[in-house]
């Protein structure tokens, strides 16, 4: 297993080309948050716009649509139940991410069911929390598209069929080739399994293990992909560094750190990295 460090950050995350628009950094549909976890995918969506996604819309119940606009108007909304509209979108983004907050009720599968069946071969589909559970609990057929599942150890557990007393890299790898896509396996310190490489993270703290953290990090890996496309596998792996090296600085002085502080730090961290990559670049020595 290799080690994670910050040179991966500066490989993804570069200064922006000035010939450029909003659509050069990519699309994405985020799909989820219920009646019940309006919260999850609102800090999905707060992770996607601060990471610099060029346009991002969120699929999500009625009634998160004004607690959605009002904290964050970056975002456009529509009704997850609105299946042509669901359907125009997802065939429109870059990366579809689907699952945080969605619940496992007949209404999110339908929703679920709706994405699956219009994702495209080129999209990157980060599937996380629900959407995790249902495609384990209810046998569902995996969609088209480079798939990023972004479990935590429960629900790897589901979705693999190993305990987690029994998730060590060997067992872990079957599944993910099995699978076919990459794997964040979510705890501390972190497992990303890629097609053919096995990485952890070495940073990250218990200052992290509150709800919403996973959320955020599913979001991150959402405009990571939808801006960063050059290659697929270093955007997840940066974008999970990235989450994890921004919570520790915050935890320098705080006790915990909350999930949303997370993505509000983003743009300054990226563009501290974003200078750092281009100095590297013309050979400038600090
Ligand atoms: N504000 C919001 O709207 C929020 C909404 N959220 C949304 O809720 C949905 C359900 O997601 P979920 O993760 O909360 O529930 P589930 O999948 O049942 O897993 C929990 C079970 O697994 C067990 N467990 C064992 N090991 C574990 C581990 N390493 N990490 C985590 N759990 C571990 C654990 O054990 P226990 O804690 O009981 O000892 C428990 O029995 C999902 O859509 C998510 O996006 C949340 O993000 C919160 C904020
Ligand atoms: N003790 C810990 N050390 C490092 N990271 C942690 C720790 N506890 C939780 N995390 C991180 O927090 C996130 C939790 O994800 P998840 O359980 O899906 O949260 P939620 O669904 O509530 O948003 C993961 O990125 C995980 O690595
Ligand atoms: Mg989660």
């Amino acid at each position: 297993m290799q080690v994670l460090d910050d040179s991966i950050l500066m490989k993804v995350i570069k200064p922006r080309p000035q010939e450029s628009f909003k659509g050069t950094f990519g699309k994405i549909l985020l799909v989820g948050g219920n009646h019940q976890f309006g919260g999850a995918i609102i800090m999905a969506t707060t992770a996607a716009v601060y990471s610099g996604a060029g346009l991002v819309t969120v699929a999500t119940d009625k009634i998160n649509a004004g607690p959605l606009r009002s904290r964050l108007p970056e975002a456009m909304v529509i009704d997850f139940d609105d299946q042509e509209a669901v359907k125009n979108m997802v065939e429109k983004v870059n990366t579809v991410v689907v699952g945080p907050g969605l619940g496992e009720e007949s209404e999110s599968r339908a929703v679920l069911d709706n994405v699956f069946s219009h994702t495209q071969p080129d999209q990157a589909v980060v599937i996380d929390g629900s959407a995790i559970t249902m495609i384990a609990k209810q046998h569902i057929q995996l969609p088209k598209g480079h798939l990023i599942f972004t479990p935590h150890q429960m629900e790897w557990q589901r979705l693999s069929g190993i305990k987690i007393s029994d998730q060590v890299e060997a067992a872990n790898r079957e599944k993910v080739d099995q699978l076919g896509g990459i794997v964040v396996l979510k705890k501390h310190h972190s497992e990303i399994y890629t097609a053919d490489n096995t990485y952890q993270l070495p940073n990250g703290s218990a200052a992290q293990a509150i709800g919403g953290m996973g959320d955020t990090l599913a979001g991150m890996v959402g405009g990571f992909t939808a801006q960063f496309r050059t290659n697929l596998t270093d955007a997840v792996l940066a974008a999970t560094y990235a989450h994890s090296a921004v919570a520790d600085q915050i935890a320098e002085d705080q006790y915990i750190v909350l999930p949303h502080q997370i993505s509000l730090a983003l743009p300054r961290f990226m563009k501290k990295v974003a200078e750092q990559s281009h100095d590297q670049q013309i050979g400038f020595i600090h």
